[in-house]
């Protein structure tokens, strides 16, 4: 195995066991992966827990999409495979979570679904561009591959509701820190909700949106 494998299986883990240890996703809910540097993918086994993923045990498979190795992979496959067919080179990881807050908001009334997330922080503009709220699925339901390419790869993080987030990234801490992100703006906007807060103005988004290369279309 290369040590660019290695590394990457490391990462993995600890960035899950992260997540987890911080309660951004319970018990053996939530799953990852992550593009390998020979075209394949590293992908957690399903069932597991993201306080336990074993570097050794992760899913492997090749450039084609083929099981090459490892434990049985997650059941939501269909749904990270259609985020790397449609995002290219912007996607290099996938993390899918069950966070609290960002569950709550996909649940509520008056939610935008092409937008589900007011503009409260420039760094939740700037990690996510607009985040499509989508609509409930059974969990493992191919047809979620569908929905996601139905957004023709413009977007890098939606919500399922009833269920939680996923984000796509260039790179796995890219994904993970545009996740965390979103769990703390739902958060927020829970917080502020009902409470006119003031948002960022259309001049400041779109400033970001210049700057920092946002996918606003
Ligand atoms: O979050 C999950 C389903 O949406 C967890 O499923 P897996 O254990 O198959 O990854
Ligand atoms: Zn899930």
């Amino acid at each position: 195995m290369s040590s660019s494998e290695t590394k990457l299986r490391e990462e993995i883990c600890l960035i899950a066991k992260s997540l987890f240890d911080r309660g951004l996703t319970a018990g053996a809910s939530g799953n990852i992966s992550a593009r390998t540097e020979d075209g394949g993918l590293l992908v957690s086994p399903t069932g597991s827990s993201f306080g336990r993923l074993d570097p050794a045990r992760l899913s492997r498979f090749d450039d084609k999409l083929n099981h090459i190795g490892g434990d049985k992979p997650t059941k939501e496959m269909p749904l990270h495979s259609a985020f790397y067919d449609t995002r290219g080179d912007k996607a290099g990881a996938i993390v899918h979570l069950h966070s609290c807050h960002s569950v709550a908001l996909s649940v509520l009334p008056d939610v935008d679904p092409d937008n589900m997330l007011p503009p409260i922080t420039a760094y939740g503009v700037m990690r996510l561009g607009k985040v499509a709220l989508l609509p409930y699925f059974m969990p493992g339901d191919p047809a979620m591959g569908g929905a996601i390419r139905g957004l023709a790869g413009k977007r890098s993080a939606v919500v399922l509701a009833h269920h939680g987030p996923v984000v796509a990234g260039k790179t796995l801490e890219a994904a993970a820190y545009a996740m965390e992100e979103l769990e703390e703006t739902a958060k927020l906007t829970l917080m502020t909700r009902g409470m006119t807060p003031n948002l960022l103005t259309e001049a400041q988004v779109q400033g970001l949106v210049r700057e920092f290369g946002v996918e606003w279309d």
